[in-house]
């Protein structure tokens, strides 16, 4: 029978797959946007992992089967940079896509449901992004915001269950409460601090440690979803004690990250699976 998963589990979950990227040190190729790049790979390096951004076309087939997971984010998409995300995809890696501001353009969606048939494990993003992913609809909606959500993580749930099961992917809806499911399941993960949207591109960020937990243990992604989310939002938590504004917080929640420890990993992460 399976173990009960009580937050207690959880909660050493979190600490087992934080000291596993720490002791494993996953290969983590990013494609990601060029506003991410800096805090998506210090994010990375502060929590163990390896992140290496390549996004050259050519450079694909030596470079990516040598990854543990791959990392796709289409916020600054480009028509040069689709086929390398496309390549990187089928390489046979464990991959997690972030679909940064889905309803921008036809081209992007179409981009983002061609990512999506390549099977990623997870897929993260903000509450728009999934209710318009989930949809398969545009920019026509008058709330769309671009790259920010205008929706609360509570109202995407049903749409994330539903791109969860069209997909086969964990879906991770982020917000003040992250809801993670596989379609059946859901749990949540409540850490975090509203000025974690001060920052740009912290979304961006999670889903790379994302990336680095199911690179460090691919058995189980909705497990690696919900305690990196956990995590960094406990990294989130830390960091606002000696931060002044957004740009503080960037620095002290990267240096949260790099300093968690089992007590404070065990005691602060708050998962629960939602009935
Ligand atoms: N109101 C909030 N309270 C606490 N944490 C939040 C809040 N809003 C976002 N976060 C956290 O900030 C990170 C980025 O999430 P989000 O802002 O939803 O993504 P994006 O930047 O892609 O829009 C996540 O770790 C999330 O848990
Ligand atoms: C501002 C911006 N523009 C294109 S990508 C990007 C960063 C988005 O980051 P996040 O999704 O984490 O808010
Ligand atoms: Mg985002």
């Amino acid at each position: 029978m399976d173990e009960e998963r009580t937050e207690a589990w959880w909660a050493r979950r979190a600490w087992a797959l934080l000291s596993a990227v720490r002791e494993r040190a996953p290969l983590v190729q990013c494609i990601t946007n060029l506003v991410s790049l800096d805090i998506a790979a210090n994010a990375l390096t502060a929590a163990g992992a390896s992140p290496a951004m390549l996004h050259c076309l050519r450079e694909i087939p030596d470079f990516t089967p040598r990854c543990d997971a791959v990392y796709i984010n289409v916020g600054t998409l480009s028509e040069d940079w689709l086929p390398s995300m496309r390549a990187a995809a089928s390489a046979d890696r464990p991959w997690v896509l972030d679909p940064v501001a889905v309803a921008a353009s036809g081209f992007r969606m179409e981009a983002c449901l061609q990512l999506l048939a390549l099977r990623p494990a997870v897929v993260r993003g903000n509450a728009s992004e999934i209710l318009a992913l989930a949809s398969s609809s545009d920019s026509s909606s008058s709330s769309f915001k671009g790259v920010d959500s205008s929706h609360d993580s509570g109202e995407a749930l049903q749409a994330a269950k539903a791109l969860a099961r069209s997909s086969g992917a964990v879906v991770a809806v982020s917000g003040a409460v992250d809801f993670i499911t596989d379609g059946e399941q859901v749990v949540s993960a409540s850490n975090g601090v509203p000025m974690m949207q001060k920052i740009t591109a912290t979304g961006c960020a999670v889903t790379a440690l994302i990336a680095a937990f199911v690179g460090a243990d691919p058995s189980d992604a909705l497990a690696a979803a919900a305690c990196a989310l956990a995590i960094f939002g406990l990294a989130g938590e830390i960091g606002m004690e000696s931060a002044k504004g957004p740009a503080s917080l960037r620095m002290h929640l990267i240096d949260a990250l790099y300093g968690l420890d089992e007590q404070t990993v065990t005691s602060g992460v708050k998962i629960a699976l939602v009935p």
